[in-house]
């Protein structure tokens, strides 16, 4: 977790970076926080599952070691229970903006889509963890499988999640589209097809649209 001390005043704004595994979001929140550090903008850069001493502890767990579905479905939650009361909403309060590599979206993607838990439970899940908290944005990095598995091999060693099949890869990507179209206003999908070049472009673009938004609203 990163924070920086330059002022602007701005009211404060949670943005989340959902995708399937190597879609590219971790290369593009890099950019982003520099992005809006630069325009002033005081800012907290975090993860799910993780951003707190607990939650890392919990990541590893998640990330290796198989488990019944609803089990990882409460340990993601219990992540970020502790994620939120440690670091997202305090940093809102002070008027920072928040920018977290996943957030619930993730949750209904990969156990609910992905694994196939009840949607239902999930929604419950939320409303008790989460109740009055949504991101103000979330950008979804959107490729086919293949071009997602193509950039995974090339770089690293597999983690649980990244060594499912296609069919789960598929069923999280359909629950991650699903979502954005149910929650337009929040949502924005970026092609990332594209090369990173372009993608900070558009990127670029976005965050210049929100700074206005901001500046006009504070
Ligand atoms: N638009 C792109 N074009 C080509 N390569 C890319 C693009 N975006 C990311 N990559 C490369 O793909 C690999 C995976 O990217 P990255 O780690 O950002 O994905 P991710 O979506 O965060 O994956 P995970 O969720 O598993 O961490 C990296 O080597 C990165 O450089
Ligand atoms: C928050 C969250 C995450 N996951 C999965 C998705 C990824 O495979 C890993 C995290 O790895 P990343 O490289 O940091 O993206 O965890 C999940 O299944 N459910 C969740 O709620």
């Amino acid at each position: 977790m990163i924070s920086n001390s330059k002022a602007r005043e701005l009211p404060a704004r949670f943005i989340t970076f959902e995708g399937i595994d190597g879609a590219g979001k971790s290369t593009h929140i890099a950019f982003v926080a520099d992005y809006l550090r630069q325009r002033g903008v005081q800012l907290v850069s975090s993860r799910e599952p993780g951003g707190t001493s607990l939650g890392e502890k919990l990541r590893e767990i998640l990330l290796h070691e198989k488990m019944h579905l609803e089990t990882e479905a409460l340990l993601m939650f219990a992540s970020r229970r502790e994620h939120i009361a440690q670091v997202i909403a305090p940093a809102l309060a002070r008027g920072e903006w928040v920018i977290s590599d996943r957030f619930s979206d993730a949750s209904f993607a990969y156990q609910g889509g992905g694994r196939g838990m009840d949607l239902r439970k999930m929604e419950q899940l939320e409303a008790w963890v989460h109740p009055e908290l949504q991101p103000d944005l979330t950008l979804l990095f959107d490729v086919p499988l293949e071009v997602a598995r193509a950039r995974l091999d090339a770089t690293r060693e597999l983690d649980k999640f990244e060594q499912e099949q296609a069919e789960f890869f598929a069923a999280t990507r359909n629950e991650y589209l699903r979502r954005a179209a149910q929650f337009p206003a929040r949502f924005r999908i970026i092609d990332s097809t594209q090369s990173i070049a372009a993608i900070q472009v558009e990127l670029a673009h976005l965050l210049d649209a929100l700074l206005e938004k901001s500046d006009a609203a504070s």
